[in-house]
């Protein structure tokens, strides 16, 4: 490439990128005393290796909501000014990696829908795999559209159904009873902020806690008095008038890490199914649908999107992976002289892989820091330089090794086939690649865009054709079991890997992401949404009714 290539072209984000596509990042916070833009601001700063297409904010004032959304990096979406611009008591915010819908200012989130005096904005993270049908219904009874995003259609869902019952839990409870797939969602309107997580809970939500200094003082003290619980993992154990007093407002998050960066202590995640509602009147869950019977926790999240150091059930994403590394060395054993990690992802695993086998740990990779998760470039010239831009080889200490080269996963092969040729060039006497999840061979259809299954290389290549595609001398892949065992307990999605999908994923949705021959378990020839399901559900009065007995 000559060195008057358009540099602009370095700063553009491609859409339809070699890399798996990030997922999306969600934020809520209830502090009427704190500046909440700026506290979103910080949260989503946390998140931001969650999606960096577009970032946006919205804030309740106890009379109205106001949104700030724009494309680009959370820094770059907002000035000091634009925060200030946005006090009041409660917000909600995301960095989005669109999944459905265009990568554009109108599919970027927080949404908002306004019908009649119903406005709520929304953040979502996940992917819904029925809205066709409710969105033409929708715009059939007169409701606007302003993108062709999933997550437009349940907001626009949201508003329809709480303007006729005046009860925004009652819209979001019939809303969960109709979209499937994959959700966490943070939603707020004036005075309350709502958290709810789809039956599965596919995609994570956690809950936070903010304390004042003042209040911990007082809690403190009552606590000495009154035997107050201390080891509470539940937000119905939080409700005493000691912990109160000590609580300065609650938060929602995707990832932990974005509570630790405002100060605020994790307290539970939000349940499968479950509604969460924070406002002046306290913390008041409920379970808006039934949760599944078993859960389906995405396992790619431990495998590659959350940081390293977000934690759940109290273990952290880079603890998991270190321990995929150990497991991958005592599985896929090489003889060699170094092993290294390929920067950001893989790094753990590889700390893990040299501790299991003994073969010394080195850095073989140097990141540019300035070149972000998924900067890949628009061209083909420019997208053959992106591994290049981002990781360069430490020549003198590769020359002549035989490395094992760990990384998180292999999804289209575009990183490894760069890696193995960089690594050669610096002279590695052998390269050994281990994989520390299975083969990617199942598209993913709730919150994370890994594209059609033909673009999977593992899809179409066996181990053997997919290491002589990368141009290593050997390659391994960590078994699923092995995987399973690297995680806290508790049921998991695999499907990209086994093919088993817990939400049944309509035919109509599915049938052309799938090679043909190809039959994946859960995608199911399911009855269309029927005509009148938004007028059914609008006048079902049922729950209110049995609940008010
Ligand atoms: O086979 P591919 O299609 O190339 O995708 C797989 C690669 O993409 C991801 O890295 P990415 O650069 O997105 O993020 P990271 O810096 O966190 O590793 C992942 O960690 C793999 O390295
Ligand atoms: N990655 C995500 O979670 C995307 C959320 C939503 N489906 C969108 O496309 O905006
Ligand atoms: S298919 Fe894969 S990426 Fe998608 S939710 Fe399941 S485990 Fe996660
Ligand atoms: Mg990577």
């Amino acid at each position: 490439m000559s060195l008057d290539t358009n540099l602009s072209e370095f700063t553009a984000f491609d859409s339809d990128a070699d890399h798996p596509h990030e997922e999306c990042g969600v934020f809520g916070v209830w502090a009427p005393d704190r500046d909440v833009a700026r506290l979103t601001y910080f949260g989503l700063r946390a998140l931001q290796h969650r999606g960096q297409e577009s970032a946006g904010i919205a804030v309740g004032d106890g009379g109205t909501v106001m949104v700030r959304k724009d494309l680009g990096l959370v820094s770059r979406v907002f000035s000091n000014a634009d925060i200030e611009a946005l006090p009041g008591q409660l917000a909600v915010g995301h960095v989005r990696y669109g999944t459905a819908g265009a990568k554009s200012w109108e599919a970027s989130q927080p949404h908002l829908s306004t019908i009649n005096e119903v406005i709520v904005a929304l953040a979502h993270n996940g992917t819904l795999v029925n809205t066709d049908e409710l969105r033409r219904q929708l715009i059939e009874l007169g409701v606007p559209f302003n993108s062709n995003s999933d997550s437009e259609v349940a907001v626009k869902l949201i508003g329809y159904f709480t303007q006729e019952t005046h009860h925004l839990r009652e819209g979001i409870r019939k809303t969960m009873e109709l979209i499937r797939g994959g959700y966490a969602m943070a939603l707020i309107n004036e005075n309350a902020l709502y958290a709810f997580r789809d039956p599965h809970g596919v995609r994570p939500l956690v809950l936070g806690r903010l304390t004042s200094d003042e209040g911990v003082a007082a809690a403190n003290a009552a606590a000495a008095a009154s035997a107050l619980p201390s080891d509470a993992a539940s937000a119905e154990d939080l409700v005493g008038d000691e912990v109160l007093a000590s609580t300065a407002g609650w938060v929602v998050a995707s990832e932990t890490c974005a509570l630790d960066i405002i100060g605020a202590e994790y307290v539970r995640d939000i349940r499968p199914g479950e509604i969460l509602r924070i406002s002046a009147e306290g913390l008041v869950s409920e379970q808006g649908v039934p949760a599944a019977e078993k859960t389906a926790h995405c396992i790619f999240e431990q495998v590659y999107f959350a940081r390293p150091d977000s934690i759940v059930d109290g273990k952290s994403m880079y603890a998991c992976r270190y321990d995929m590394g150990r497991k991958l060395a005592l599985e896929c054993p090489v003889e060699a002289d170094m092993v290294i990690g390929t920067p950001d992802s893989g790094l753990p695993s590889a700390e893990g892989y040299a501790f299991e086998s003994g073969i010394p740990y080195g850095t073989g990779l140097i990141k540019n820091r300035y070149v972000a998760r998924t900067f890949i470039e628009p061209t083909q010239e420019l997208r053959a330089m992106g591994v290049r831009l981002k990781l360069n080889p430490l020549k003198d200490v590769i020359e002549g090794k035989r490395i094992v080269v760990v990384d998180d996963s292999i999804v289209r092969g575009t990183t490894m086939v760069q890696l193995v040729r960089m690594l050669r060039q610096a002279g590695a006497k052998e390269i050994h690649i281990r994989i520390n999840c299975p083969e990617d061979i199942w598209p993913c259809f709730y919150g994370v865009d890994t594209g059609e299954q033909s673009q999977l290389i593992s899809a179409t290549k066996s181990v053997e054709e997919v290491c002589e595609f990368i141009g290593a001398d050997t390659l391994a892949f960590l078994s699923v079991d092995a995987l399973l065992e690297c995680v806290p307990k508790g049921g998991y999605c695999t499907a990209c890997f086994t093919g088993e999908y817990p939400v049944a994923i309509p035919d109509s949705f599915g049938r052309d992401k799938f090679i043909k021959g190809y039959v994946p378990r859960g995608v199911v020839r399911t009855a269309p949404v029927t005509k009148d399901v938004l007028e059914e559900k609008y006048h079902d009065h049922s729950w209110e009714e049995r609940n008010e007995a």
